[in-house]
């Protein structure tokens, strides 16, 4: 009979088969690759293949225990020496509390450093900060991990477009716009993963959720449940990009399919999705790298999608398609008897072993305590220049909305400043999801206090809907005592985060009542909205509000930032990385709708700014400065560019990838103040399929510290990905037209025309999926048979099948 042993008792299994191992903690240690029984096996041999290493470990293994490594709470192989691994570790904005991470409670690895959530990062516009972020996060992960606190593998980056203002996650990612989502992530990537292809690869990234998930619970739609409809052209064009570049572009060691549906098959059963398009089309090797589930979303496949009658036909075509790893039991309880009827085979779980094992041999998990990264310890963590990245990273994605000349702000003893609103002493807010215990959070009334200045504070009106007002005098009470006022508010976790999408996109609760009626005393107001986007019409009408800031989820040292900015410590060079639309958007469109472009019949205004026909409150890309910058753009080669030759000229495997022109941005400082300036390339154009994008960002550079009267040079790499469109099913093609290359948004600061002749291309032929495109009219958006077996949900079990060896 098989043994069922809970996890409890899996981890305490750890205790025998490690030779290093950590008690209380989720990690089972280091092989013993020199006492141990792996000693003679390849796996322990640093001389030899990865993959090779690999192999022979996953030849040692019986079918029982191959069957039992497959999901994210790997019991190990006791009997070889192969610890318990948890392989659910996250790390979206610093090492972050997870099954896998464990922070002490004193003492050592009591705390890691919390950047920004990725929706301020993404607002830097700057990817050396987005690489220097990551290399210290996973310095702090290698240092939790070499004391048994962490895994090697990390599930993050979420890169996800953020697609509609009401999405509960959208801070979990840097924005709206598919270019700039792949730039980030690229640099990301390289920043957690060690390099391009490090021998030894400092931590697993996991690019998440692949693909087309966006969606929390609106309106009774639920993650696990929806069947999202996306057409090709879409899905090549928006939805995809950044997991191109994870795959493709940047070599990350893993993948998460999603709970969701996509055209009719969930992602984490579908062999087009991760076979196909990753694997195969983008060239995502077969032996190294790993696809995980979503958490339990191999049971969904049974329940809600009724995608398989059984739930080892859940299993089986879960590990079928390609997924590796199953985040969740369903694997390790069903998989057994999926084997034994015959629907998967030996070889599918070798390559899924195969995959995971090698990525576990390439970060040096069984190259001994001599290895690369094992000498980082908690002295390696929270460094001063970690937490100087912190504050820069809150300083740079910190964007100006609005400012009358209020700001910056001169503050000596005498200044008296009331500091008002919910994020006024904000601490965990700052940090939003996804978080591990920071070193320290730095409030904005404690960056006020330690300005020097006269501080009133008073708490808000309890922003996420407080009916009440008893608790308003003191806010009255501070600002009577000011001469100016800040309010610092907007929205948090508890409204917006997983499993939570948003109905309104107005200020909630009682925020503007408040608001209005600080700035109604007269004196300089000034707003910084925290969280993500709100309709700020109404602050911006208000003549009397000064200046208004948004910060995001801005980390530890958020308060700082925040104050270093209104005061001009630092100058503000942050732009949206999203739309900010009026509060009707969300009347005008259902979330579900994943289409992109305006279409009269639904009545879709369209989504993101490139096809947003309504006036947005405030663009992607918008910024202000206290300072003004002019732009010139360097003439280009030719103005006229034969496609023919372009493209013959290209010797990149992936045409897209091929360099089109390198255009020089002389940015000019024309005011007094040093700024960073970001340098936003778009092009435009009416040329291939309409309806056009009405312009595509397809490069950016942020400049720094550029003083008052002084010029810097910006360099914006075009490829001929760069002027591609994409066709209705989603080919990639050079058209022949009329390009425009601006600079800058609202307004532009210069524009560049240009001319493709001849016929169009194809740079990229895409795989068609069987179906060859959605089933589902776009009008029924989910599937039809959610529940009907009436038994959804299914409590996820804790205890893990040991099968009989
Ligand atoms: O059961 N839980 O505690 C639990 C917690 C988080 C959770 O979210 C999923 O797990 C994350 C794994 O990285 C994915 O990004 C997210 O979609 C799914 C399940």
């Amino acid at each position: 009979m098989a043994a069922l042993l809970s996890l409890t008792a899996l981890a305490l299994l750890g205790g025998s088969v490690s030779a290093q191992t950590f008690q209380g903690t989720a990690q089972g240690g280091f092989p013993d690759c020199v006492n141990g029984p792996l000693s003679n096996n390849t796996v322990c041999d640093k001389s030899a293949d990865p993959i090779a290493r690999a192999r022979a470990l996953v030849s040692a293994f019986t079918v029982a225990e191959k069957l039992n490594l497959t999901g994210n709470n790997s019991p190990g192989v006791p009997r070889l020496g192969l610890p318990i691994y948890q392989w659910w570790n996250e790390a979206l904005h610093g090492v972050a509390e997870s099954p896998g991470v464990t922070f002490n409670a004193t003492g050592e690895f009591r705390y890691a450093t919390s950047f920004p959530q990725p929706i301020t990062m993404g607002a830097a516009f700057d990817d050396e900060l987005i690489t220097a972020v990551a290399e210290i996060v996973s310095t702090e992960a290698r240092a939790f991990n070499n004391h048994g606190r962490a895994g090697l593998d990390f599930w993050t980056p979420n890169i996800n477009p953020y697609r509609d203002p009401r999405w509960g996650r959208g801070q979990e990612t840097p924005g709206e716009d598919s270019f700039h989502l792949s730039s980030y992530v690229h640099a990301l990537i390289l920043g957690l993963q060690g390099g391009e292809d490090p021998e030894i690869r400092k931590v697993t990234a996991t690019c998440k959720h692949f693909a087309g998930y966006d969606i929390e619970s609106w309106n009774g739609n639920l993650r696990y449940q929806n069947d999202v409809q996306i057409s090709q052209r879409d899905l090549v064009e928006y939805y995809l990009p950044s997991f191109r570049s994870c795959a493709r572009d940047s070599n990350v060691g893993a993948f998460m399919c999603t709970y969701s549906a996509l055209n009719g098959v969930p992602t984490c059963a579908d062999p087009w999705l991760l076979n196909d398009v990753l694997r195969e089309h983008w060239g995502w090797t077969n032996e190294e790298q790993w696809v995980t589930s979503d958490c339990d979303s191999i049971q969904n496949i049974y329940l809600p999608h009724n995608f398989s009658d059984t739930r080892q036909g859940a299993a089986a075509a879960a590990l079928n398609a390609g997924t590796d790893l199953d985040c969740g039991t369903y694997y390790q309880h069903h998989l057994p008897q999926a084997y034994s009827e015959g629907l998967i085979n030996q070889t599918t779980v070798d390559q899924s072993l195969l995959r995971l094992y090698t990525s576990l041999v390439r970060t040096g998990y069984f190259d001994g305590p001599d290895a690369m990264y094992r000498n980082l310890t908690f002295s390696d963590v929270s460094t001063p220049h970690a937490q100087q990245v912190a504050l820069t990273a809150a300083e740079e994605g910190i964007v100006l909305l609005k400012n009358d000349g209020l700001l910056p702000l001169t503050v000596t003893n005498s200044t008296k400043i009331a500091v008002i609103g919910d994020w006024a002493n904000a601490t965990q807010q700052m940090i939003g999801n996804y978080f591990g215990v920071p070193p320290y959070l730095h409030s904005p009334l404690y960056a006020a206090q330690q300005s020097g200045a006269q501080i009133f504070n008073a708490g808000g009106p309890g922003g996420q809907g407080d009916p009440t007002t008893d608790h308003w005098l003191p806010m009255w009470t501070a600002a009577e005592k000011a001469d100016i006022i800040i309010y610092a508010g907007g929205l948090d976790i508890s409204v917006e985060a997983e499993g939570m999408d948003r109905e309104t996109i107005h200020w909630t609760g009682a925020q503007l009542d408040a608001i209005g009626e600080l700035a109604s005393y007269g004196k300089p107001t000034i707003v910084a909205q925290m969280g993500d986007q709100l309709d700020n019409t109404p602050l911006l009408q208000n003549s009397n509000i000064s200046a208004l800031l948004w910060g995001g989820y801005p980390g530890q040292d958020g308060g700082v930032a925040l104050f270093n900015i209104i005061t001009g410590k630092t100058a503000p060079a942050g732009r949206l990385p999203v739309t900010q639309y009026p509060a009707h958007y969300v009347a005008d469109i259902p979330m579900t709708d994943m289409t992109l472009r305006p279409n009269e019949t639904t009545g879709s205004p369209g989504r993101t700014y490139k096809w947003y026909n309504g006036t947005a409150v405030f663009e992607f890309g918008y910024g202000m400065h206290y300072t003004n910058f002019t732009a010139d753009v360097s003439p280009m080669a030719a103005s006229s560019y034969d496609i023919a030759a372009l493209t013959s000229n290209c010797n990149e495997t992936y045409k897209d990838k091929c360099a089109f022109e390198s255009v020089s941005v002389n940015v000019h400082n024309t005011g007094s103040v040093s700024s960073d300036y970001v340098t936003l390339g778009f092009l435009a154009g009416q040329f291939g399929p309409s309806p056009y994008p009405k312009k595509s960002l397809v490069s950016y550079q942020r400049l720094h510290s550029i003083a008052g009267g002084a010029s810097a040079t910006a360099t914006l790499n075009l490829t001929l990905g760069s002027l591609a469109r994409i066709d209705d099913v989603g080919n990639t093609v050079l058209y022949p037209g009329d390009y425009a290359l601006m600079i800058d948004t609202m307004p532009e600061k210069t524009m560049v025309n240009f001319t493709l002749t001849g016929s169009p291309v194809t740079l990229d032929l895409w795989p068609q999926p069987p179906s060859g495109g959605p089933t589902i009219p776009p009008s029924d958006y989910f599937y039809g048979g959610y529940g009907s077996r009436g038994e959804f949900p299914i409590a996820a079990t804790t205890e893990v099948l040991e099968p009989e060896e």
